[in-house]
């Protein structure tokens, strides 16, 4: 099981190692405007599985949700820190 620290993670060395086999280093390659477009997508899909999907949906796209905005947070050269200190 991973962590939200530990995809992060991932995300970043993948990135930082420009990956040839990584979705996000693909997703990042489009730029800040498509990767916006993911957010509202997958937030919507959270809104709709919390609704009419059940608890396992809602997790599901609720991890995709999570997945997108740190892509996001990497497009934007944020840290963890960087929001954390918002909570
Ligand atoms: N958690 C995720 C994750 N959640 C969602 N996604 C991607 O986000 C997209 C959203 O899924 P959808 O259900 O909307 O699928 P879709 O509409 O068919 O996708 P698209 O055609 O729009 O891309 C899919 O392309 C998924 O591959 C993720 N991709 C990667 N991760 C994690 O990120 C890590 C690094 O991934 P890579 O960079 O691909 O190695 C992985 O080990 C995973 O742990």
């Amino acid at each position: 099981m991973k962590s939200f620290e530990v995809l992060f993670a991932e995300l970043k060395d993948k990135t930082a190692r420009k990956d040839p086999h990584s979705g996000t280093v693909r997703q990042l390659e489009k730029g800040v405007h498509a990767i916006g477009k993911k957010v509202i997508e997958e937030a919507c899909e959270v809104w709709m599985a919390a609704e009419h999907e059940g608890r396992e949906r809602t997790a599901e796209e609720i991890s995709q949700l999570l997945y997108h905005l740190q892509v996001m947070m990497i497009a934007c050269e944020l840290e963890l820190e960087d929001v954390y200190r918002y909570l």
